[in-house]
């Protein structure tokens, strides 16, 4: 399984074009408002610190291991979906070769999730900010007044998982349409192996000061939206989501830049 693509496989692999930059993110913007959505439904549980100690063996990596082994079956996974798994093997890689060239603008494959970087994001800055949101009315209801929800925040831990997993291995396509756009100037960086310069050229504040001043807006209508629609959250509510989806943001366009430096640093093995 793990010993790289068989001859059948890559064959059967579609040539993928990538959409210029406007469009990618085009692609990221139409994330923000499901990936904040999701932030506002979680925030509106307690949280149980148990299900989050940062290990591979925590109830929330177990609880995702589970619904990986289905979604796999139903392809979730598969080449080009830019969907990376959590807990299972990552798809082989994309090898160029005379049969089989990556001209400019192909997705390639390469070796890289940064998965693990957010679930620990997740757990060890996420998680706490979220529990300090003392919801003492979640919107599951028990007889028994019990506020805790596992499997409910659980479903939504997962929720929230895939979308910015999905919304930084996006950044596999900024980088592969970056480079098409400036083939000469990332090719000498990419034989140096020169990461920082790779970073340095792909970066652009200006664009990282919009997605934050958007995830800020988003956050704020989306959180008093609920609680206009009756929700019986605090009366912080709308200030700690927004505070909490800013902090997502934040590290979503970190992690995404680090796996565009990575893609480019394999974008022509
Ligand atoms: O839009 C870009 O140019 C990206 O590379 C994406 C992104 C982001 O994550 O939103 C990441 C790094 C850049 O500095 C700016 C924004």
């Amino acid at each position: 399984h793990s010993l790289g693509p068989r001859n059948d496989e890559i064959a059967a692999r579609p040539d993928l074009t990538v959409p210029t930059l406007t469009t990618v993110r085009g692609i990221l913007s139409n994330l923000e408002a499901p990936i904040i959505s999701t932030l506002v439904q979680r925030s509106a549980l307690t949280t149980n610190p148990s299900l989050y100690q940062p290990s591979e063996s925590s109830p929330l990596l177990h609880y995702i291991h589970t619904q990986e082994l289905e979604a796999q079956k139903l392809h979730r996974f598969d080449y080009g979906r830019l969907e990376y798994p959590f807990t299972l093997p990552l798809i082989s890689p994309d090898h160029a070769s005379r049969a089989n060239p990556f001209p400019p603008g192909r997705f390639h494959q390469d070796t890289f999730s940064r998965n693990a970087n957010l679930t620990a994001f997740y757990t060890t800055t996420l998680v706490p900010l979220l529990a300090s949101i003392t919801t003492s009315t979640p919107f599951f209801y028990h007889l028994s007044n019990s506020t805790q929800n596992d499997v409910a925040a659980l479903t939504l831990d997962a929720q929230l998982l895939a979308l910015m997993s999905h919304r930084a291995h996006i950044g596999k396509i900024v980088a592969e349409s970056k480079f098409a756009a400036n083939v000469s100037g990332y090719t000498p960086l990419i034989y140096r192996r020169d990461a920082s310069a790779i970073r340095t050229l792909l970066t652009n504040v200006t664009q990282e000061e919009s997605v934050l001043t958007k995830a800020q807006a988003a956050s704020r209508a989306l959180a008093s939206a609920w609680v206009s629609a009756g929700a019986l959250v605090p009366s912080s509510f709308v200030a700690s989501v927004q505070g909490a989806a800013v902090k997502v943001f934040r590290e979503l366009i970190d992690i995404t830049t680090q796996i565009e430096v990575e893609y480019l640093l394999q974008r022509l093995d």
